[in-house]
C-alpha cells in the first residue's frame, strides 16, 4: 500500500533579519506573477528598479522588532503546529515555505526521503486568493511534475466556510474578548481589486454588494467574499450585533487600489465615531507574523491611540491553540481518505 504523508504550507519569511536576506526573500516573492501580476518586464522594473531599492532595510527592521531567538515567528509557529499535529497523527508531518526555506521543494523531498508517494498538501489559508492558495498549488504542481512525477498531491481546499473552522475561530476570540469592547474589527489581509476580478470567472463583480451574496458561483474564487463570509460565520457564532462589528483590509503595498476599507484607515478614523475600546482579531493568517505582530499589534494600536482611542485588545492568531490543530488533522484526515477513492 502507498505510504502517505502531509505538508503543511505557509508563506515563509526571510532566513534573517539580514537587508540582504530580506531583499532576496522580497525579490522572490514579489517577482511571483501570481503576487505581482504584471508583465515579467514591468514587474521587474517595478520590483527590481523600484521597491527592493529601499524596502528591504525598512522592512529589515520591522522583522527585527518580531524576530524570536528560534527565529520567525511565522515559521516557529508553524513547526510548532506540525510537531503538535504530528503527535495525532500517524502519518509524517512536514512543513514547507511558498517562499525561502525550507521551500515546497524540501518538503516534499523530505517525505519523498521517508518512502511517501501520497502527499495531502494544506495550503494553510482560510480563504483562497491568487496570491496565496492559487500560487502554492500551482508551485507545487510545477515541482511534483519537474522532479516528483511519481508522487500524487491531494490538496487541503480553503476551509472559511466550514463549521469545524469558524467554531474554533469563534470559541478563540470568545475567550479573549475584553468584556466592555466597543466594536470587535476583523482585519484581513489585502490584496489589489484587479486580483478579485481576475478571479471572477462570472465576470460579474462589481466590488460591491455582489460579494455579499450567497449565490454567485465564482465565490470559490472570491477572496474578498470569502472575507466577509468568515466574519458573517464568525459573528453569528459569536451572537454580536453587526453594528459591533466592522472588517478592514490591511498590508496594501503600492499605487494600484486595494479592496477597502483600509485598516489603517479604519483605525484612525473610527475613535472619533465614539469607538474608544476596540478589539481586532486577523483571521487571514493562521499563525502570527510580521504583518499581525508588527503592523497590527504595534503600528495600528499607536494609530489608533493617537487617534483618540484609549484600548486596544489585539486577539493572537490561532496559532497552536489545541482546537486548531484538531481541526488540521480533520481536514487533512479527510484529504489522506480521497486517495482511497480514487
Ligand atoms: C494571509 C494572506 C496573504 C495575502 C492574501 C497576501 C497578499 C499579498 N502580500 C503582499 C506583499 C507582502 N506581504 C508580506 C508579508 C506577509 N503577507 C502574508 C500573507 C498574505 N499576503 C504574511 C503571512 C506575511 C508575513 C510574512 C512573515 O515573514 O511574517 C510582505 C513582506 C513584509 C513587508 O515587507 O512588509 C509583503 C511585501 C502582496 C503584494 C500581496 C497581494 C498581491
Ligand atoms: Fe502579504
Ligand atoms: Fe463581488
Amino acid at each position: 500500500m502507498a505510504k502517505k504523508g502531509i505538508l503543511l504550507i505557509n508563506l515563509g519569511s526571510p532566513r534573517s533579519t539580514a537587508v540582504e536576506d530580506v531583499k532576496e526573500y522580497l525579490d522572490e516573492f514579489l517577482m511571483d506573477e501570481k503576487v505581482i501580476d504584471y508583465r515579467w518586464i514591468f514587474r521587474a522594473l517595478l520590483v527590481q528598479g523600484i521597491i527592493l531599492k529601499t524596502r528591504p532595510a525598512k522592512s529589515a527592521e520591522a522583522y527585527k522588532t518580531v524576530w524570536t531567538d528560534e527565529g520567525s515567528p511565522l515559521i516557529v509557529i508553524t513547526e510548532k503546529i506540525r510537531k503538535k499535529l504530528q503527535k495525532r497523527i500517524d502519518v509524517p508531518v512536514e512543513i514547507g515555505m511558498r517562499y525561502a526555506e525550507p521551500s515546497i521543494e524540501t518538503g516534499i523531498r523530505n517525505l519523498v526521503e521517508k518512502g511517501i508517494t501520497e502527499i495531502v498538501l494544506f495550503p494553510l489559508y482560510p480563504q483562497y486568493a491568487m496570491s496565496t492558495t492559487e500560487t502554492v498549488i500551482e508551485k507545487a504542481e510545477e515541482i511534483r511534475k519537474k522532479k516528483f512525477p511519481g508522487v500524487r498531491i491531494n490538496y487541503v481546499q480553503p476551509f472559511y466556510n466550514r463549521d469545524l473552522y469558524t467554531d474554533c475561530l469563534a470559541e478563540s476570540i470568545r475567550e479573549k474578548l475584553p468584556e466592555d469592547f466597543d466594536a470587535l474589527l476583523f482585519s484581513y489581509h489585502g490584496v489589489p481589486e484587479r486580483h478579485i476580478y481576475k478571479t471572477d470567472s462570472t465576470k460579474t463583480c462589481n466590488m460591491n454588494d455582489c460579494c455579499y451574496k450567497d449565490t454567485n458561483p465564482s465565490h470559490s474564487f472570491c477572496y474578498r467574499h470569502q472575507c466577509f463570509n468568515t466574519t458573517d460565520r464568525v459573528i453569528r457564532k459569536l451572537e454580536l450585533s453587526k453594528d459591533k462589528v466592522i472588517v478592514s483590509f490591511q498590508s496594501r503595498l503600492g499605487k494600484d487600489k486595494w479592496i477597502e476599507p483600509y485598516t489603517d484607515h479604519t483605525l484612525e478614523t473610527i475613535p472619533q465615531k465614539g469607538i474608544k475600546n476596540l478589539a481586532i482579531v486577523c483571521p487571514a493568517f493562521v499563525s502570527d507574523c510580521l504583518e499581525t505582530l508588527e503592523e497590527i499589534s504595534v503600528e495600528g494600536k499607536e494609530q489608533f491611540l493617537e487617534a483618540g482611542g484609549e484600548k486596544f485588545t489585539y486577539i493572537p492568531c490561532l496559532n497552536d491553540e489545541d482546537r486548531w490543530i484538531e481541526v488540521i488533522r480533520v481536514l487533512c484526515e479527510e484529504q489522506l481518505n480521497q486517495f482511497y477513492l480514487i
